[in-house]
């Protein structure tokens, strides 16, 4: 189809698509268009990566935003908002209003509703649904990208319930959904009441097969030469292969240490194909990547640039991420190894694909496992970049022939698996359910079973029974912690939250989160943990003790309203505030945080400093036979991290300390950060009087400084390098700042003369990160790629950073 026949789209857009050398539209494209997606038709379009999928939403949401509305754009990563959004800017020239919502800092988020589109994620989209974002109400298009993760057990069932929110709230919506291509995308088609675009077309053939021996096994039955040189590794000849064709290799591992593991030996491959003038170029990115952060995950990066390889996970920091990802697509950065996180949609081609590891380790599974068809395929799928080259290869590696037959059966030869609704789980479901009563998508149980019947759970199961047995369970559990009250009402029953529930719900909280936090606070209210540290017993006898409550009627984080009011007695004055570590300790056990593993040799020394520091945590300890034992400690393992970091440890040994990424410091600080931000609202909400202590851990984490630290830290563009060095010279605090000569901060920040004329100039503005948390506010960091919340995008868009704020980020 010719761009000009495209119906009801501006009039500017085929012109606008020449000059981007698009004359007419891809085949499934084609199908889209004639399926009436540009007259508010719903669409699952189901097409393999790299087909052009963005146009086809494009198209649905440029059309319908001609015709008065208004368009949402559901992504499932930070790092892919900030992607579509400089992808729609091109047509702000055209007057489109686009916003991203990805951040922290806006509640219902009112500055969206001037907005044309709107590029948020899932989680995002859920909170404003709970914060009742008016706006909402007048959206006219959404769209879900890559809604084949609705199959992804911890983030699917927000996909999915998000999707059926929108869709009651507004049963014209038109609704979009692109999937890569899924053994059963007309499943998703009935669920959404949609057209079903089904295609395995792409812009550059795919050739997938595997490498065995010296030679290239091809799907198509031809073999090709491709010999390994004695000494040298299948992965390494492929990318000497595929250099000497002039081409790049993006190599898929399965774990973070692989990948930086194969980035520094495939240096060694590309580094004698550069030339001088690349050396150069590689040699200012390294330098580049050197100045995001002091860590050796920094150092081994910029080493292997230099080399024209890198790697690339989620404990990279952001900035490492988009540098990596710009001097791939400039071709300067010859071979990528990437763990998958990378598959996930990020624009990056490549000539070649390896797919080294087929098998991830999974600790549930007891083992390795081997990956699914559909993930395989979507790296399989990052071959071949369009107009550069004539086709791309995906290839496998085997070590023997068994293992030949075995790949080409397992994954070159095999249709992905079925995706497959994960709602009827209990995080899920406790979750959801709250919500959907806190914001009156429905006030009984039988309006809860309608809602849920919206759902793409309902549309695929033949087991209705289970789903309405895991609601009553989870009904009851909100109603055990005073969240929710039910009440019979004729033949059914109606269920309202209470006030605490409604803020559990638009802190973005799971409810077990919640009771978990308050059990700790009022444990200490109530002076639980020094009672036990002062009086002598055993930790064993104690254990005992909470074992035996454990195994009585009332759960672990039972809390009753009549327990809350007697906390909030006039005894609170006396208590000592609960220390930092305590509260970080408190927000690491919640299954909101993804705690730190502990590492063999780690039980011990945590056993030591869990009965050192019993008398500061909240809440009983579990005893050392207890099988939650081991997760507390891990809980405690990410407390002493979240403690290093807030009494300014160096990034660098914390990393080492913990064996993490700095991405993952990020991420645990934005988590905890999150977490404690909630903890203050509950303790405000409940009467408990220890916001203060609280708010004054969060800011410490937030900033990873010391309490002296945290109000010059505070200043925009400060940080946590340039809070010391003020400090250091003399000027303690913002009211200092103010003050301040000008050659004095010059010399704290070593002549940096923009650096400090900016921080002069945000010393006079107000800190949001000290005023309470608004309860309104319940933006969570989104730990959405394997627990890394690092993308750095947070709010992007909403309040662009200024050159001086990104360099503070290099604190991280
Ligand atoms: N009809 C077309 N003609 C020529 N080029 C096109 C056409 N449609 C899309 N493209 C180009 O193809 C490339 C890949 O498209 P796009 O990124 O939209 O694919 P996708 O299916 O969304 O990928 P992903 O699987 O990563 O989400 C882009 O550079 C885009 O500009």
């Amino acid at each position: 189809m010719d761009v000009a026949d495209i119906p009801a789209v501006p009039e500017w857009l085929p012109d606008h698509l020449r000059a981007d050398g698009i004359e007419s539209l891809y085949p499934p494209q084609g199908q889209a268009v004639e399926a009436g997606i540009t007259e508010g038709e719903n669409l699952v379009a189901s097409v393999p990566t790299a087909s052009g999928k963005t146009l086809v939403a494009t198209l649905a949401m440029l059309a319908s935003v001609e015709r008065g509305g208004k368009a949402l754009y559901i992504v499932p990563l930070r790092a892919l908002a900030s992607e579509k959004r400089e992808e729609f800017e091109q047509f702000e020239q055209y007057g489109l209003d686009v916003g991203v919502s990805t951040g922290n800092y806006e509640s219902e988020g009112g500055w969206l509703a001037t907005k044309d589109v709107v590029v948020a994620t899932s989680e995002k989209v859920d909170s404003l649904v709970r914060n009742d974002a008016p706006w909402l109400d007048d959206l006219t298009c959404v769209v879900s990208d890559e809604v084949h993760l609705v199959d992804d057990g911890q983030r699917g069932p927000t996909l999915e319930v998000t999707l059926a929110k929108l869709r009651q709230l507004n049963p014209d919506l038109q609704t979009v959904a692109l999937s890569a291509t899924i053994g059963n995308a007309e499943a998703l088609a009935d669920w959404l009441d949609a057209a079903l675009v089904d295609s395995d077309w792409r812009p550059i053939d795919l050739k997938k097969g595997v490498h065995y021996g010296q030679a290239l096994h091809l799907e198509d039955g031809s073999q090709s030469e491709l010999p390994v040189r004695n000494s040298e590794k299948p992965t390494a000849a492929i990318v000497r292969d595929t250099l000497e064709d002039e081409g790049s290799t993006l190599v898929f591992v399965n774990s973070r240490r692989n990948a930086e593991a194969a980035a520094g030996r495939l240096g060694s491959t590309v580094e004698p194909h550069l030339t001088a003038d690349e050396r150069d170029r590689l040699a200012d990115i390294a330098a580049e990547i050197r100045e995001v952060s002091d860590t050796e995950t920094s150092d081994d990066l910029a080493d292997a640039v230099e080399q024209g390889a890198a790697f690339h996970h989620a404990g990279c920091a952001s900035e490492h991420r988009a540098l990596v990802e710009e001097a791939f697509r400039d071709r300067l950065v010859k071979v990528v190894s990437a763990t998958p996180t990378l598959a996930a949609g990020v624009n990056t081609p490549s000539r070649r694909v390896v797919v080294r590891d087929w098998r991830r380790y999974d600790g549930t599974a007891g083992g390795m496992q081997p990956l699914s068809v559909l993930e395989v395929h979507q790296m399989m799928g990052r071959a071949g970049r369009p107009g550069l080259d004539p086709y791309g290869e995906a290839l496998l590696i085997a070590n023997s022939h068994d293992e030949l037959d075995e790949l080409f059966e397992r994954y070159v030869w095999a249709d992905p698996e079925p995706v497959e609704s994960k709602l009827a789980a209990e995080p899920a479901l406790r979750t959801h359910i709250l919500a959907t009563v806190a914001s009156g998508f429905a006030n009984s149980r039988e309006g809860l079973l309608e809602f849920l019947e919206g759902t793409l759970y309902a549309s695929q199961t033949t087991e209705r029974g289970r789903l309405e047995r895991v609601m009553d369970d989870m009904i009851e559990y909100l109603e055990r912690n005073e969240f929710m009250e039910r009440e019979p009402s004729g033949e059914g029953e109606d269920l309202t939250a209470t006030s605490l529930g409604h803020t559990v719900s638009r802190l973005y909280l799971d409810p077990m989160s919640a009771a978990e936090i308050i059990d700790g606070l009022r444990a200490w209210q109530r002076g639980d943990g020094r009672a036990r540290a002062d009086d002598g017993a055993s930790a064993a006898e104690r254990s005992a003790a909470t074992d035996a409550v454990a195994e009585g009627e009332e759960p672990p984080g039972f809390t009753t309203a009549s327990d809350l009011a007697d906390d909030g007695g006039g005894e609170a004055a006396e208590r000592p505030e609960p220390t930092a570590m305590g509260l970080y300790h408190l927000v690491a056990r919640t299954p909101d945080m993804y705690e730190l593993y502990l590492r063999s040799g780690d039980e011990e020394e945590y056993q030591m400093l869990a009965f050192e520091r019993e008398a500061e945590f909240l809440g009983s300890m579990p005893s050392e036979f207890d099988p939650a034992f081991e997760d507390w400690l891990s809980a405690l393992k990410t407390a002493r991290m979240l403690e290093d970091w807030a009494s300014e440890v160096d990034e660098e040994v914390v990393t080492d300390r913990y064996g993490v990424g700095p991405g993952d410091v990020r991420g645990k600080v934005e988590t905890a950060q999150w977490l404690l931000g909630a903890a203050e609202s509950l303790a405000g909400e409940l009467g408990l009087g220890l916001a203060p202590a609280i708010r004054e851990a969060r800011v410490r984490a937030e900033h990873g400084v010391r309490e002296e630290l945290t109000d010059l830290a505070g200043v925009r563009s400060v940080g946590r390098k340039r809070a010391r060095r003020l400090f250091d010279a003399g000027i303690e605090n913002r009211a200092d700042l103010r003050e301040a000569d000008k050659s004095v901060v010059l010399g704290a920040l070593r002549g940096r003369e923009r650096t400090a004329e900016t921080v002069l100039e945000n010393a006079g503005h107000r800190d949001p990160s000290m005023d309470g948390v608004d309860p309104d506010d319940s933006a969570r960091p989104d730990e959405n790629d394997g627990g890394a919340s690092d993308d750095g995008s947070g709010a992007a868009g909403t309040e662009p950073d200024d050159e001086e704020d990104q360099s503070s980020l290099g604190d991280f």
